[in-house]
C-alpha cells in the first residue's frame, strides 16, 4: 500500500495553499446582499454583514436625507458586530450599494476599524446605473497597503440573478492570480 495516507503527517495541510478569504458587505434594500451571497456559494469564502448599531429607516425618502447629511458630515456610523480573526484573511470581498455616488459611510467605518495592509480587496457595488463612481480610488486611498482588483459592478435589477456574473468575474480574477498579487 504505497500511497498510504498515513505519508500525509509529512505534507503541509491543503489549507494553507489556498487564500483564505472574507465577503464583507453593507446592503440596505438586499440587492448587494444578493451578490454576496452568491459569492460566498461560489467560493465557500465567510461572510460578515455590516450592521449599523443604530439602524437605518425602512424609508427609501428620510433613507436619500440621512445618506446625504452622513456624507456632510463624514461621518462614522458605528457598527454592532466585529470580525473575529480579521488578520487570517488574504482576501476581501468587499460589497456596498453606491450611495450619491459614494460608498455609505458605514463602509468607511469599516475600512477605518481595520487594517487591511497585505490583503487583497475585491470590491462589488451595486447601483441604480452609476456603478462604483469615485469608490475605488476611495479604497485605495484609504488601504494603500492592500491591492485593489478589478471591481463587479451591478445593477440593482441584474443583482437578483448574479450567479452568472459572479462566475465570470471570479474565474476573470482567478484565485491563484489574486494570491499571487497579494503583497
Ligand atoms: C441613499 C441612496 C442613495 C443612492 N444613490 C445612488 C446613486 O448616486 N447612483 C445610483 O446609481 N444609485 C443610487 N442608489 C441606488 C442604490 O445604489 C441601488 O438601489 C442599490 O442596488 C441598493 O443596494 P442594496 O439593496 O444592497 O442596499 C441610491 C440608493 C440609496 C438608498
Amino acid at each position: 500500500n504505497n500511497d498510504s495516507e498515513e505519508n500525509s503527517t509529512s505534507s503541509e495541510p491543503e489549507a494553507t495553499m489556498d487564500s483564505e478569504a472574507l465577503i464583507v458587505y453593507f446592503s440596505w434594500s438586499g440587492n448587494t446582499e444578493s451578490v454576496a451571497n452568491e459569492i460566498a456559494h461560489q467560493t465557500g469564502a465567510d461572510i460578515f454583514e455590516i450592521i449599523p448599531e443604530e439602524s437605518y429607516t425602512d424609508d427609501y425618502d428620510a433613507l436619500l436625507d440621512i445618506a446625504q447629511e452622513e456624507q456632510a458630515n463624514n461621518a462614522r456610523p458605528e457598527i454592532a458586530e466585529t470580525v473575529e480573526d480579521f488578520e487570517q484573511y488574504d482576501v476581501v470581498y468587499l460589497g456596498y450599494p453606491n450611495w450619491w455616488g459614494d460608498m455609505p459611510m458605514i463602509v468607511y467605518t469599516f475600512l477605518d476599524d481595520y487594517d487591511f495592509s497585505e490583503k487583497t480587496i475585491a470590491p462589488f457595488v451595486t447601483s441604480g446605473g452609476s456603478g462604483f463612481s469615485g469608490t475605488i480610488s476611495t479604497i485605495e486611498s484609504m488601504e494603500p497597503d492592500a491591492v485593489v482588483v478589478e471591481g463587479l459592478s451591478l445593477g440593482s435589477s441584474e443583482a437578483s440573478e448574479p450567479a452568472d456574473a459572479v462566475s465570470e468575474w471570479l474565474s476573470s480574477m482567478g484565485q491563484n492570480n489574486v494570491v499571487l498579487k497579494k503583497g
